[in-house]
């Protein structure tokens, strides 16, 4: 099988991502036709504060689960095991600390962007450096969001790498510019749907093609991946059930606790109750939607077996070796691989609307506003388009970046939340339960989280030093045919030809 017999695309599968990326769009132009069309930045940025717990908790959900997480999982359960899913203990403190703390305290302020509480409990010096925080963190996250879906995609099919980047980069750009938050939160109903319909087809042909669920079990069990609770107290391990489900707890306070693209839904939502209601409802969609990618990764090793040639090539191809088994399973059903190619756009759609909207937020409130105290309302809502369009372009640049890294994409992100997300939620839990910490003292321990966890997430990218150790599968070869090796080689070999970075990083372990 050579790449003449690469995986192709029928007109159904055209036909459905161009629904998919036209869907959005009337979404968009709906609403910024209809109700206020957008004439406030209450309406444009905060969805006149109307919203209620369902859209809310989907677009909750939609928010922070990108194709990162889509590709990103199944790779990671591919080739380490089911550990990663004891992050699911993580929701239940992960989503109650946020209904019960945060949401309170940031709802009843009757605040805009979440960084003004930093103002009200310290200064201004406090909130800017909270916002540029921020800004820091959700321009480098867009970049690897736009990129992913594209890069994988590109690898596998041959899908046109810049040309997808640029339509969903602009389409979304253009969505979130005419409609506002109330475009940005239905779109994400919306496409959290088509996301899990995407993986879900992807399970079921999986489990169909590989012989059922139980063969599947059998294999995955006999190939070793079903991890038991990992107690080992080593920090440096790669992923115990301490660093998961107690680890995790962090990461979900600093993005559903603390982070403005969730602090903004909150905000947006009609009530309290409603807002509290809708973290809630948050819960069983995240199982959901992390049972599904696990599942995804397992029926993945029940088809190839843990089969790596990864170590010739880099991490990333890992996530791409996902794609290669959607496309593998869903050939010749048409309209299936559209659909999943749908799921993967969906998702990075979903994440970064939120970021160019809570983007455009906080430059507009935090960094602008203050400065321009008399600026009309007309005048600030123009603004704040030109924001969110500007962030969109941004996003573009960023995808180029990304580019020119080559690690494994659920870990850039990880990472990031890790390295800036962390310090940002303690300067939030400082103001909120130290009554007698003050301004100087938060700028202090910003700085001083900042540049610890820059020094360890820089030193274990430089390093690479990320433990990537692999599962040893145990049934290797016998179920795979050579047919299905030999274009999975092809397939990956592929993907080094077309990735200057991975090339040196493949150069630079054979070294
Ligand atoms: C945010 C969590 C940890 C919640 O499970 C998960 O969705 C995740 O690992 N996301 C990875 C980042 C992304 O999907 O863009
Ligand atoms: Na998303």
């Amino acid at each position: 099988m050579d790449l003449s017999d690469q995986k192709h695309f029928t007109v159904v599968d055209y036909v459905i991502f161009a629904v998919l990326l036209a869907a959005s769009m009337a979404i968009g132009l709906y609403y910024a036709l209809s109700g206020g069309r957008q004439r406030t930045t209450q309406e444009f940025l905060m969805a006149d504060r109307s919203m209620k717990c369902l859209p809310v908790s989907l677009s909750l959900i939609a928010s922070f689960q990108s194709a990162v997480a889509i590709i990103g999982v199944p790779a990671e359960i591919y080739t380490h095991g089911t550990q990663y899913w004891f992050i699911g203990c993580a929701y239940f403190l992960g989503l109650l600390i946020p209904a019960h703390v945060f949401i309170p305290v940031l709802y009843r302020l009757r605040i805009s962007s979440a960084y003004q509480y930093l103002e009200m409990r310290f200064s201004k010096t406090v909130r800017i450096c909270g916002t540029l925080t921020f800004i820091f963190q959700m321009v480098i996250y867009m970049g690897v969001c736009v990129y992913t879906p594209a890069f994988a995609l590109n690898a596998v099919t041959g899908f046109e790498l810049w040309g997808t980047v640029l339509a969903t980069g602009l389409v979304c750009t253009l969505y979130t510019t005419l409609g506002g938050l109330k475009a940005v939160i239905w779109t994400d109903v919306f496409q959290t749907v088509v996301m899990f319909a995407g993986q879900l087809a992807v399970i079921v042909v999986g489990v169909l093609r590989t012989g059922g669920v139980s063969e599947v079990w059998r294999k995955v069990w006999e190939g070793n991946r079903i991890s038991g609770l990992d107690l080992n107290p080593d920090p440096t391990e790669r992923h115990t059930f301490w660093t998961l489900g107690v680890g995790g707890i962090f990461l979900m306070l600093s993005l559903y606790g603390v982070n403005q693209a969730q602090v903004q839904r909150y905000l947006s939502a009609r009530t309290e109750k409603e807002a509290v209601r809708s973290c809630y409802m948050v819960f069983p969609s995240l199982q959901l939607a992390l049972a599904l990618s696990c599942v995804m990764g397992l029926v993945m090793f029940a088809r190839y077996c843990g089969e790596d040639h990864s170590d010739k090539l880099g991490s990333s191809s890992r996530d791409a070796m996902v794609i290669y088994f959607v496309m593998d399973m869903l050939q010749g059903l048409p309209g299936l691989p559209g659909l999943f190619v749908a799921c993967l756009f969906s998702a990075a759609l979903s994440t970064i609307s939120s970021a160019f909207n809570s983007l455009a937020t906080v430059t507009m409130e935090d960094l602008i506003k203050p400065h321009f105290p008399a600026m009309t309302e007309a005048r600030a809502t123009l603004l704040s388009k030109a924001l969110a369009m500007s962030y969109g372009l941004l996003c573009l640049a960023m995808a180029y970046l990304t580019h020119l890294m080559g690690d494994s994409v659920l870990q850039v992100a990880l990472k990031i939340f890790g390295m800036v997300g962390g310090p940002i939620l303690g300067l939030f839990c400082l103001g909120m339960f130290f009554p007698w910490a003050n301004s100087i003292g938060a700028v202090a321990g910003l700085g001083a989280g900042l540049t610890l966890s820059f020094w360890i997430g820089v030193g274990s990218i430089v390093t690479r030093s990320s433990g990537t150790r692999s599962l040893p599968p145990d049934c290797r070869v016998a179920l795979l045919s050579d047919n299905t090796t030999a274009a999975i080689q092809t397939a990956l070999s592929n993907v080094t030809l077309r990735s200057e970075s991975l090339r040196q990083h493949t150069l630079s372990q054979a070294q």
